[in-house]
């Protein structure tokens, strides 16, 4: 039976150079049972690590890095180039047909500027290519997107990987949506939280029990859940994420 459901699947930087065998295994097994698989990646480490060589600084506004033109440079060669090819090639390790494009590709994250004097080039998503996706996932392919976008007067920005995955879950009207990170899901006093609702969601935050870079994740489960997708789940990229019933794993975030 073909379900034709689409699954998002968003990769931390975090997370990208150590995801393990279970975690792809698993991505095959939900491509074997029908369903369309996109991925999404950040990159947020291995884009540091090269500014700090290149002596470039930059600071972090809300949880989104300000970017200069010269920023927005080395955000492109380290997503779009390095760590976008990496996880292409390793999918295809795994027989996984994979093709690696970036936001500005067939204007598939068409993007603008939140905020220029304050963020630089950083970008939010306005219009998702759906089309491109469509053409790819029909083929078999599994569409492995890194987070930059472009607008139509040709400039390109660097958008945030979770916020990026949340409008191509809504855009697509994905069934699932998956931000693979470094922890098993949110934890409270080291205590996995299984199941939360956007209330407590916004609580936890409040109460700085979520801060840092889970706080864009959370935000962009809360922002896409819809009628089609009434559930987002956070979840760790070194163990697999299904369970042995087919389960996911992490926490589930629900109306
Ligand atoms: N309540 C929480 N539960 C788990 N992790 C949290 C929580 N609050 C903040 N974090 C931090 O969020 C990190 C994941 O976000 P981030 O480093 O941006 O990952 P990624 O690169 O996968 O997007 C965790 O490693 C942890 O340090
Ligand atoms: C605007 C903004 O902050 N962009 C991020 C893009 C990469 C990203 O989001 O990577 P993670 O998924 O590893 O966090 C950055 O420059 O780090």
């Amino acid at each position: 039976m073909k379900i034709e459901k689409t699954v998002v699947i968003k990769c931390g930087g975090s997370i990208i150079n150590e995801l393990t065998s279970e975690f792809f295994q698993n991505v095959k097994q939900l491509k074997e049972s029908g369903y369309k698989v996109i991925i999404v990646h950040g990159g947020g480490p291995d884009i540091q690590q090269t500014l700090t060589k290149l002596l470039i600084e930059t600071e972090f506004i809300n949880g989104l890095r300000k970017t200069s033109k010269e920023a927005l440079e080395v955000v492109t060669m380290v997503l779009a180039g390095k760590v976008n090819k990496q996880l292409v090639t390793t999918l295809q390790q795994y027989d996984l047909n994979a093709v690696g494009l970036s936001g500005c590709d067939g204007m598939l994250l068409e993007t603008v500027a939140i905020d220029l004097d304050t963020l630089g080039y950083v970008g939010e998503v306005v219009n998702v290519n759906v089309q491109l996706l469509e053409l790819l996932m029909t083929s078999e392919y599994i569409p492995v997107i890194s987070s930059i976008g472009a607008d139509k007067n040709g400039n390109g920005f660097n958008v945030n990987a979770d916020l990026a995955a949340g409008a191509i879950a809504q855009a697509v009207h994905a069934e699932k949506l998956m931000f693979v990170t470094d922890v098993r899901g949110v934890l409270q006093d080291g205590q996995l939280i299984p199941q939360l609702t956007k209330r407590e969601v916004q609580q936890l935050i409040v109460d700085k029990t979520i801060y840092g870079g889970m706080i864009p994740k959370v935000t962009a489960a809360v922002n896409a859940l819809s009628d089609t997708l009434e559930e987002v789940n956070i979840i760790s990229g070194i163990d697999g994420f299904l369970d042995q019933d087919g389960n996911l794993l992490g926490t589930a975030i629900k109306t």
